[in-house]
């Protein structure tokens, strides 16, 4: 086992602020040339007030960073774990210039969204090639992890969330807390001419998550023999109210369902491994708020964050990469019936928007 050629894993992510004074220069990093309302801006601006300024998101990538780097150790692997974000610092282009100076020549990239379409993964492959630019004649060789939303690892780690949660819903049975309940998978909403362009050159964002609901159905029902009915919804859309996003939204369908007569429901954010904003605010405060509203006993699941299968799959995706970068035929397990994704996105893939070529450059895949 090896990670050779890399020099470090880099966890590239969104980044959040961490005191009231960064919320508005976060949110204008965030939205630059989005065309998002400025009410909008406003509601988002609250739910950060609310929380004291502070994204747990940074936290939580610091957590991951060091499970990494402990899952490596205890693999007896020598690779440096980096951090750098989009929209907050530490910004990836001071991440790696820092690490170009330290020596590094070729880093690795672990994505912190797991589903591919423009804001999980074209939008960093751009970024990154904008880090690259800017450090000119220091920017090291980069190469992107695929998406990993099939991996056994993350899968896993929501079966278990999922298990946790039925337990809790359950009072210490999961299998009866699952029994007649109603299990509500959720991820970010996006819009539909983004969907649209991510199902340009493989499986897109939405058919990426049915792809996980099918396995962890399919595993719940193995191990807990309950009978339940799940279902996909979506939260945090934003954006011109006119515009066409995925639904249905969470709140919309928890109402749905109460009225249909369920009773109970768990809320499964596989579409984020960590508890940051989505999740806190929106799952954990908006959706939660309205599931009492209507009656409906709902038990939030927690998030693959740094539970073991994730990040022992985690590192098992980078040996992996690592092995066919040295010309080595190996393996790419996956859930589902997808199969792995990619290690260079396919040209024409994950665009902002269906149709739309928009000559940013990016690396790590064709450039249209
Ligand atoms: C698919 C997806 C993920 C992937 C899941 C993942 O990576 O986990 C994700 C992650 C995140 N999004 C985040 C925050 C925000 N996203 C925004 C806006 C938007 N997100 C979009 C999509 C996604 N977003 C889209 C299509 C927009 C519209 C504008 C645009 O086309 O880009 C805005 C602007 C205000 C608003 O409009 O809501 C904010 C503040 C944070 C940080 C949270 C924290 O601070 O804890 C994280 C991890
Ligand atoms: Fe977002």
């Amino acid at each position: 086992m090896s990670t050779t050629p890399y020099d470090a894993l880099l966890i590239c992510s969104f980044g959040g602020p961490n005191e009231t004074g960064d919320v508005v220069p976060f949110l204008q990093n965030v939205t630059r040339g989005k065309g998002i309302p400025e009410e909008r801006l406003r509601e988002v601006g609250e739910h950060y007030y609310g929380f004291g300024g502070k994204s747990p998101i940074n936290e939580q990538n610091l957590e991951l960073l060091s499970a990494l780097r402990a899952e490596f150790e205890r693999r007896g692997l020598d690779l440096p774990v980096i951090w750098g974000n989009r929209n907050w610092h530490p910004y990836t282009v001071d991440t790696l210039r820092d690490a170009s100076a330290f020596g590094a020549k070729r880093i690795l990239v672990l994505v912190t969204s797991a589903y591919a379409s423009y804001s999980g993964s074209r939008q960093y492959r751009e970024h990154l090639a904008a880090a690259r630019t800017a450090l000119g004649d220091h920017a090291p060789e980069i190469d992107i992890l695929r998406p990993f939303f099939n991996d056994p690892g993350f899968v896993q780690a929501n079966i278990e969330a999922i298990i946790e949660a039925a337990s809790e819903l359950g009072d210490g049975d999961a299998a009866a807390g699952l029994d007649g309940a109603r299990l509500v998978y959720v991820t970010h909403s996006i819009p539909d001419t983004m969907q649209d362009a991510s199902a340009v050159t493989g499986p897109g964002y939405r058919e990426q998550h049915e792809d996980v609901r099918a396995s962890i159905d399919t595993a719940l029902r193995e191990r807990l023999g309950s009978d339940f009915v799940s279902s996909l919804a979506y939260c945090s859309r934003s954006g011109d109210p006119r515009v066409p996003w995925l639904e249905p939204d969470v709140n919309d369908h928890i109402e749905a369902l109460a009225a249909d007569g369920a009773q109970k429901a768990i809320i499964a954010p596989i579409g984020f491994i960590s508890d940051h904003m989505e999740v806190a605010f929106d799952l954990d405060i908006e959706a939660l708020e309205t599931a009492t509203e209507h009656g409906l006993r709902a038990v939030r699941a927690g998030t693959a964050s740094v539970r073991e299968p994730f990040v022992s799959g985690l590192v098992d995706l980078v040996l992996e990469r690592a092995a066919r970068e040295r010309g080595e035929t190996v393996p790419a397990p996956t859930a589902g019936v997808l199969g792995a994704f990619p290690d260079v996105a396919p040209p024409g893939s994950c665009r902002m928007r269906h149709g739309e070529v928009s000559g940013i450059p990016v690396i790590a895949g064709a450039q249209d």
